[in-house]
């Protein structure tokens, strides 16, 4: 007998997945994270994780998302093949309808982050519509699907090697992970696949991503299997790296490994790496022809009790207002800070087209002499909000800006992750400062922006130049003008205390 799976219970079942995911962190990641901050030695990445804790509490009682990159739609849909979908759209539209309903919510409306036409234009879709649909044809009258919104700074250190047969996953994975940086948004989770063909091993690798954090229950039980016994050689190998939260070095890099494998060619061992950030977000349900699915609320006494404030004791206060280069110049790497005042905010799309302005000799909407930048791409506010979640986004990819906007007179830069080394130059020549907030706690870092008017490049939507009235805006310092850089020097420390003490990561 056929199901019928009517196209308006996809919908609904999806946007409510999309919303829930994008304030409900999933809970077993609470509780990894939660043991993790207990375990913590480090105290720059115990305040990273105080931070995404007190972030995830205030996202799940104020339902709005957890970070402002609210990620691009990833569905995996399992379709039993005695099901079949009512109307005439497809599978793709449908679930893109849901998407859209989710994203346009005008209580928690989401960041629209997908653009068309990648290579050329890069127009915003608005809507953060096409979603990445995978679909797989099972026995059954059951239509399960998984939904995920994938932030796109983990994304993009996704890995993938065509292996030798003989050759080291464990030595590749480790070889991988320190040069992927902190751009992922540490501590999350490693997805990896192995095996089939390029794309089935990268396809894996994502699917892997979708089952919920269980190491300390497989460590407490042991390996029943190689996979197992990988995973478990993985985690340890990988925490012992001391990369910590958010790069700051520490004990927790990573809350677990999964994997996925499938049998291969005799000549080829596929292996793809894709990392999941501490905004990990993915729901389940699964439709019967009953109607649509709507999640449980977790309930909020689960959340560890953690409350992150700015430390007004031990974090210096810095006037934007009146900030000088001297002022920037005493500035040590890992010193923290608290800003106040006014500054301006530009990423990815504002820097090309600054560039291309410069380029063709044309005067810019904005001028950057004395300012401060906060690389961020916030979220619409909504009610009474100045801003929605604004959290940093990766300062590794405005590097190669970096030299022409401190020609333009810009004092100092705000971002997450780590900045390479032509970056780092800039900033010791010009004896500039790069700082460094927490990414996973965009509602979190929101409450210190007070004013938020667009300045220039509006058509961007949230890629504008916006400028932002912060008030303790807490920050450290990552790259001093002496170009002393926090996510060289700390994992290298940690990495060393973690072998020396033989300290442990909690599981
Ligand atoms: O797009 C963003 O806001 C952040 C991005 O996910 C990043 O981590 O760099």
């Amino acid at each position: 007998m056929t199901t019928l799976i009517r196209d308006t219970d996809l919908i609904e079942s999806v946007a409510d997945a999309l919303q829930f995911i994008s304030y409900y962190h999933p809970m077993d990641y609470i509780r990894a994270l939660g043991e993790a901050y207990e375990a913590e030695k480090s105290p720059a990445a115990k305040d990273a994780i105080a931070q995404i804790l007190t972030n995830s509490r205030m996202c799940a009682e104020g339902h709005r998302p957890i970070c402002q990159d609210t990620g691009i739609v990833t569905v995996f849909v399992k379709w039993g093949q005695d099901c079949r979908l009512s109307g005439d759209r497809s599978l793709q539209d449908v679930i893109d309808e849901g998407v859209r309903r989710a994203y346009l919510h005008p209580e928690n409306k989401l960041r629209a982050s997908i653009l068309a036409d990648p290579a050329f234009t890069r127009r915003n879709t608005r809507d953060n519509t096409p979603s990445v649909l995978h679909v797989e044809m099972v026995p059954g009258n059951k239509v399960t699907v998984d939904v995920a919104a994938k932030g796109g700074g983990s994304e993009n250190k996704s890995k993938f090697k065509m292996m030798n047969p003989s050759d080291s996953i464990v030595d590749w994975v480790l070889e991988m992970v320190p040069q992927m940086g902190a751009g992922w948004c540490p501590p999350g989770m490693l997805g990896i696949g192995i095996g089939g063909t390029a794309e089935k091993a990268v396809l894996l690798a994502k699917e892997s991503l979708m089952g919920a954090i269980d190491m300390g229950q497989l460590k407490a039980r042991g390996p029943r299997n190689d996979i197992e016994a990988l995973r478990i050689e993985l985690f340890d190998k990988v925490n012992a790296l001391g990369i910590g939260a958010q790069g700051l070095g520490g004990l927790s890099t990573i809350l677990d490994v999964k994997i996925l494998d499938w049998p291969t060619h005799a000549a080829s061992k596929p292996v793809a790496m894709i990392p999941n950030c501490a905004a990990t977000r993915h729901a389940h349900f699964t439709l019967d022809g009953s109607g649509p699915v709507y999640l449980e609320a977790p309930k909020l006494d689960e959340w560890p009790k953690v409350d992150w404030k700015p430390d007004l004791q031990a974090a210096k206060r810095v006037d934007l207002n009146t900030l000088t280069a001297e002022e920037v110049k005493s500035w040590k790497h890992g010193d923290r800070l608290l800003l106040n005042g006014k500054m301006l905010t530009g990423r990815d799309a504002a820097h090309k087209r600054i560039k291309d302005m410069l380029d063709r000799g044309e005067e810019l909407p904005v001028e950057f002499k004395g300012r401060v930048i906060y690389y961020v791409g916030p979220v619409d506010p909504v009610g009474e909000e100045v801003v929605g979640p604004a959290g940093p986004t990766t300062a590794t990819r405005m590097d190669k800006f970096t030299r022409m906007m401190l020609d333009q007179g810009l004092l100092a830069m705000v971002g997450k992750a780590e900045r390479g080394p032509a970056a780092t130059e800039a900033i010791r020549d010009h004896q500039s400062a790069y700082l460094m907030a927490v990414g996973g706690a965009a509602y979190l870092v929101a409450r210190a922006i007070k004013g938020s008017k667009v300045v220039g490049f509006e058509d961007l939507g949230m890629e504008a130049i916006y400028e932002f009235d912060v008030e303790n805006f807490p920050v450290t310092v990552a790259v001093d003008s002496e170009g002393q850089n926090v996510h060289t020097l700390a994992p290298l420390v940690w990495r060393e205390k973690i072998a020396k003490e033989g300290l442990l990561t909690p599981a």
